[in-house]
């Protein structure tokens, strides 16, 4: 572990996986600076499917944000960690919890949680139809 590695705090989530890590570009932005909200709810959805992607093993499709909330604004220069936990899996759905931190100001590091949502993905099947999630190994 590096010296930049131990300036983070432990407020990272432990029981969650780090599913996608992403820089916003410049064209991510509005004149302020800050990143645009429809740009993080991307990321979210994309990040969100990893694990129901692996449950499901195969196609999904989203069918509810239930919840997302932003709490800080994401600015240029953040470093994005998108952290996943799977809620709650159903006969064809999957739930996700999804937690969004910023690293920001390298010359004095600082982690920000800016966004968090709740996310279901429904298992679908060639004609787009739900379709039962297959027995879990
Ligand atoms: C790849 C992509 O992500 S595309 C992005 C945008 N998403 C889409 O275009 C999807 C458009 N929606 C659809 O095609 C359809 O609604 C489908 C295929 C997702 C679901 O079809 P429906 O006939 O509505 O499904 P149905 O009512 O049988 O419910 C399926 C599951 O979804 C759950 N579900 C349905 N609606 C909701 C909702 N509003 N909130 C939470 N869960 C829901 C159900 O509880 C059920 O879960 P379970 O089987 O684990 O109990």
């Amino acid at each position: 572990m590096n010296s930049a590695t131990n300036t983070l705090p432990v407020t990272l989530p432990t029981d969650m996986d780090l599913v996608m890590r992403v820089m916003p570009m410049p064209s991510d932005a509005n004149g302020n600076g800050d990143i645009f909200g429809g740009w993080i709810m991307a990321q979210v959805d994309l990040a969100g499917s990893v694990l129901p992607n692996r449950i499901a093993k195969g196609r999904i499709a989203t069918v509810a944000v239930n919840q997302f909330i932003f709490k800080q604004p994401v600015s240029m220069g953040d470093l994005l960690s998108l952290y996943a936990r799977v809620e709650r899996i159903g006969r064809t759905s999957v739930t996700v919890h999804v937690e969004v931190y910023a690293e920001r100001n390298p010359a004095k590091l600082e982690v920000v949680k800016v966004t968090e949502a709740s996310l279901t993905y429904v298992a679908i099947d060639d004609e787009g139809k739900p379709r039962p999630l297959p027995p879990q190994d």
